[in-house]
């Protein structure tokens, strides 16, 4: 399989950056974790920001056999619903990106039914939903293949200078979870939460279901993980996450599934860890220990629990604040030399 490699940012670029920042016209740290967002945007821009003026929210769509056993508490007729309502500008994600100033698009990884087209709907359709993971493997390996290099070729080709992540998938929870337990590694109680919303008894079945999956197969190898649990939009979620950091692009990553996406693209390429700015610590049980896994401390943490990528829209604004911290804030020497 040829993906797109990664290169490593230039760890030698952290300590100029560092001092530019600390010679910035404030007091020294006074701007906090913007000052150390600042410092890793100067490594992915190679000793200066990349352009961040350009956002695209990416909704990575797709429908899971997992939910043939009930694992959510939704129908999987509500991706296609909401898929809809991307395309119609009235979800949260279109009135959250309408205030980052960030453009919408959604990839059709693997919904269900068919969709109608749409400029800004792209066709990336690997098959209609995964198999049941809780009885098979949820893909082939051909499959994840092909749903990686969906997500590369869209990442490499789209027009943006910050990709945003977002996702929409029935089911989808309990396809990241299963991700999680075998890559983060994590016990699988500790990856499983509500969901979009689970009563006890909901709960109880989730885990389960999750149980019967997991029991199937002992894949711990990223591929074979992938292949056994899914899902398409994390699959071709995981591909973009490549295609963007290849090309040198920071890409803000949502909620617990967009997270299990970026865990899976790191255990292939541990360097796409280097242009990963995780967004904000979701709701979802087992978000924070996800995030602690891959070392990440996340921007907000806001009790949101949406997905869609609201979480990574609302820190566009903050990322290119850290980036004009870099490029446009004067120096301290300056000021008190009278050079503005
Ligand atoms: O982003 C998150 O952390 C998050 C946490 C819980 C639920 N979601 C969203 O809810 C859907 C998955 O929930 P479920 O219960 O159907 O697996 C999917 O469309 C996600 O976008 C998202
Ligand atoms: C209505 C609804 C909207 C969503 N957006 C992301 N996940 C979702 C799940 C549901 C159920």
């Amino acid at each position: 399989m040829s993906l797109p490699v990664v290169p490593p940012v230039d760890r030698a670029l952290e300590s100029g950056l560092r001092a530019a920042i600390d010679g910035k016209a404030k007091p020294l740290g006074a701007l906090g974790r913007i000052e150390d967002l600042a410092v890793r945007l100067g490594l992915i821009g190679g000793g200066k920001a990349p352009a961040t003026g350009e956002a695209l929210l990416l909704v990575f769509a797709g429908d899971h056999g997992l939910n043939q056993s009930g694992v959510s508490a939704y129908p999987s007729e509500v991706t296609a619903a909401m898929v809809a309502t991307f395309l119609a500008g009235k979800a949260s994600a279109n009135v959250f990106a309408k205030a980052a100033g960030a453009t919408v698009k959604v990839v059709d990884a693997g919904v269900a039914s068919d969709l109608p087209t749409h400029p800004a709907l792209i066709a990336a359709k690997v098959r209609h939903g995964t198999r049941n993971a809780a009885e098979e493997a949820a893909l082939t390996g051909a499959e994840v293949e092909a749903a990686l290099a969906n997500g590369a070729r869209i990442a490499a080709s789209e027009p943006y200078d910050i990709l945003v992540l977002g996702e929409m998938g029935i089911g989808n929870t309990a396809s990241a979870a299963l991700i999680m337990h075998r890559l983060a590694p994590a016990p699988l109680a500790d990856c499983i939460g509500v969901g979009a919303g689970h009563d006890a008894a909901g709960m109880a079945r989730k885990q389960t279901v999750l149980a019967q999956a997991a029991a199937r197969s002992d894949a711990r190898a990223p591929l074979d993980v992938l292949r056994e649990f899914g899902g398409l939009e994390i699959v071709t979620m995981a591909g973009a996450i490549l295609g963007a950091a290849a090309a040198g692009r920071p890409v803000l990553v949502d909620g617990f599934i967009c997270t299990a996406a970026a865990l899976a693209a790191i255990r292939l390429q541990p360097a796409a860890a280097d242009y990963c700015v995780f967004a904000h610590c979701s709701a979802e049980r087992g978000h924070r220990l996800l995030l602690e896994a891959l070392g990440a401390e996340p921007l907000l943490d806001l009790g949101l629990r949406l997905g869609e990528g609201t979480g990574a829209l609302l820190v566009v604004p903050v990322v290119r604040a850290a980036a004009g911290l870099l490029e446009e804030v004067a120096s301290l020497e300056d000021v008190l030399a009278g050079r503005l």
